[in-house]
């Protein structure tokens, strides 16, 4: 590749043909036209313009802008992580009452110990006046209950009927709880600690309606009203007070919401028995699991386990069952954590109970709250074991 420079005489010139130097000639325009970067200097010798960049600078440049554009990602990569390490320690500290967290891994440990709360953790909140919900879950016996909570409830409580929360095992509309829980001075960011007189199906329903209608911070008393009374009777810290609780608290602002991770329809259980999504545990007793209980069709949707609720739970001591025993139970009944768990019973009550054992186990429980009755008469016959049926 050469450039001819007008005016100066290249020196093969002298020891070429006419011919050679028409040729040459020939080429030398060519070349100058394809590549404008070669000339002759006055010696006659090939030279390149300097403007070219050399291969190995363009190597050089190449390995600069390579490392400039890894810093430039890597100095974005650490302001972002700073940004967003700031706002989730801002979550920690909300959710910890402004006391700071340790890590991500003790948070997660947290939510699942904060479902249940003790007589003594209450306490502490209670004195550090902390933003705490207080709600007595009444029996299925509206008026029984009205009369004990009126004779004494755990300091500051409020009492909430079944019937706040559902009809024959159907949930309200979300902005019918949302209402009622609004008038009873419940807040988005209240802490709601439930408990009951000892029954425990109550006080765990009324957790997992919270969580259902999307609650963020819901937790169970341990021991319930009896257990708070167990440490009043060493420690007049543990108030309680008497009467009905006032009847115009100042509204509160929970926003309702339905949280589908906690409960399924019977489309998806139906649906479940074709592609095996779920694991199902029935929340019936034994006999009632069987068929062999009397007064109604008793009875199971085809596969299901049977985990009745004092499996669980100990009402002897008034305690559940300790974790380990939890973790070999479910094991024992082949429950995968890695595939969530529907659960039924008849109008989720005892349903209820096992989901929070599960949830707190670390399973991924939905209440299926149509249950047997309504799968006993639209479940298709072979898919309902009642009675002397032999399951396949
Ligand atoms: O809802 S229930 O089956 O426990 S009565």
């Amino acid at each position: 590749m050469q450039k001819w420079s007008v005016g100066v005489r290249p020196k093969e010139y002298e020891t070429k043909t006419v011919e050679d130097v028409y040729n040459t000639v020939e080429e030398v325009d060519t070349k100058e036209y394809e590549d404008p970067d070669y000339f002759y200097d006055e010696l006659g010798r090939v030279r390149r313009t300097e403007k070219r960049i050399s291969t190995s600078k363009r190597w050089k440049i190449a390995c600069v802008s390579a490392t400039v554009t890894l810093l430039s990602v890597f100095i974005l990569a650490t302001i972002l992580s700073f940004f967003f390490f700031v706002s989730s320690s801002n979550n920690f500290q909300k959710e910890s009452y402004g006391l700071p967290r340790p890590s991500i891994e003790s948070n997660i440990l947290l939510k699942r110990s904060e479902m249940e709360i003790t007589p003594n953790h209450l306490l502490t909140l209670l004195i550090t006046k902390r933003k705490i919900c207080i709600l007595e879950a009444a029996s299925g016996d509206e008026s029984k209950s009205r009369d004990a909570f009126s004779v004494d409830h755990i300091e500051s409580a409020r009492l909430i009927f079944h019937s706040n929360m559902s009809h024959a095992g159907v949930p309200v509309h979300p902005l019918q709880f949302q209402r009622f829980a609004r008038s009873q001075g419940i807040d988005n960011d209240c802490h709601v600690v439930v408990y009951d007189r000892g029954q425990m199906i109550w006080s765990a329903y009324t957790v997992w309606i919270f969580k259902l209608f999307g609650h963020q911070k819901v937790s169970l008393l341990s021991g319930g009203y009896l257990g708070w009374k167990t440490h009043q009777a060493r420690s007049g810290q543990y108030k309680t007070d008497q009467g009905d609780a006032p009847s115009k608290p100042r509204q509160g602002d929970f926003l309702a919401s339905w949280n589908d991770s906690v409960i399924i329809t019977y489309d998806d259980v139906l649906l479940n028995t074709e592609i095996d999504n779920f694991d199902v545990v029935d929340a019936q007793t034994k006999d009632e699991f069987l068929g062999t209980a009397q007064g109604a069709l008793y009875g199971h949707i085809k596969g299901a386990r049977n985990i009745p609720v004092d499996a669980v739970y100990d009402w002897a001591v008034g305690q559940w069952k300790a974790a380990d025993h939890l973790k070999g139970l479910f094991n024992n009944n082949a429950l995968s954590l890695r595939k969530p768990v529907i659960i039924y019973c008849s109008t989720s009550l005892r349903s209820s109970m096992i989901w929070w054992a599960l949830t707190r186990s670390g399973y991924n429980g939905k209440i299926y709250f149509g249950g047997w009755p309504e799968w006993v008469v639209r479940a298709p016959d072979g898919l309902k074991v009642i009675g002397t049926t032999v399951e396949s």
